[in-house]
């Protein structure tokens, strides 16, 4: 697919990329912050926290509370809105707004991608734990959901080539027209420097032993969970969007 910055509504492939890039620096962060803590698993165990009047573990509880603006993982129990609508939604096509695919982003994070950043063990610091998940939750949400903006500058610029495959909902050439192997590339090694760069004991004077090939979060787990997850369900958001661009 061509990576052309065509003007579309005034959001250029570019600005949406660079709104991606941005991102990369809160997900790297908010890696790191959870990082500090070990797994804690009984932080996700239902039956340790069990309040009458409540049900879930820690974080399915406190998610109840968070409003990830874009995307909530509990749609049917938000709170009403604080602030006013973001001005986002509104550049996206009304059949594809509601894609959400935070369930598969809620397994995936549990299931897969906590195991490979956290030490084992418990430090038995259950509430700061659940309020790291939720913050990468929310950072890695945002940007998976950000495909939809992203499909849609795609739709608009190359309207021609997509149009066929939405009638015939062809799956497998959506995919193929929206992916950028080159970009994707990019982006892995960009967030491995990254975690290389905000994850490093920084030292005042010439003191800089011991300090090298020691991050906060594996650089190398950091491209992995971008190159097999992040990346996919972005693409599956850009999919199921441009499943209902013509809806
Ligand atoms: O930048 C794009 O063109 C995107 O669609 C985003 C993204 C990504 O998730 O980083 C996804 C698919 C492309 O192959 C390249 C990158």
């Amino acid at each position: 697919a061509k990576a052309k910055a065509k003007v579309t509504g005034g959001l250029t492939l570019e600005s949406v990329r660079d709104s991606l890039i941005r991102q990369e620096d809160t997900i790297v962060f908010s890696l790191i912050e959870r990082a500090r803590f070990p797994a804690n698993a009984l932080a996700y165990d239902p039956s340790y926290f069990s309040d009458p009047g409540s049900c879930g573990s820690l974080v399915d509880f406190a998610g109840r509370y968070e409003n990830p603006e874009e995307s909530p993982f509990f749609p049917d129990n938000l709170p009403p809105s604080q602030v006013p609508p973001h001005k986002f939604p509104r550049l996206l096509h009304p059949a594809g707004r509601s894609v959400n695919l935070n369930k598969i982003i809620w397994d995936v994070y549990f299931n897969k991608l906590l195991p490979l950043f956290v030490a084992p063990g418990d430090d038995g610091n259950y509430a700061s734990t659940a309020a790291h998940d939720l913050e990468c939750l929310q950072a890695l949400s945002r940007r998976i959901h950000y495909g939809k903006l992203v499909a849609e500058v795609k739709f608009r610029g190359e309207r021609k080539d997509y149009e066929p495959a939405i009638r015939a909902r062809d799956k497998k050439t959506l995919m193929d027209l929206l992916t950028d192997q080159k970009v994707e590339e990019a982006v892995k090694r960009r967030v491995a420097k990254k975690a290389m760069t905000f994850g490093q004991e920084v030292k005042l004077g010439n003191d800089t032993v011991g300090s090298k090939g020691k991050y906060k979060v594996d650089p190398d787990i950091v491209s992995r969970l971008y190159g097999e997850w992040v990346i996919p369900l972005t693409k599956d958001v850009e999919v199921e969007y441009l499943l209902r661009r013509l809806d």
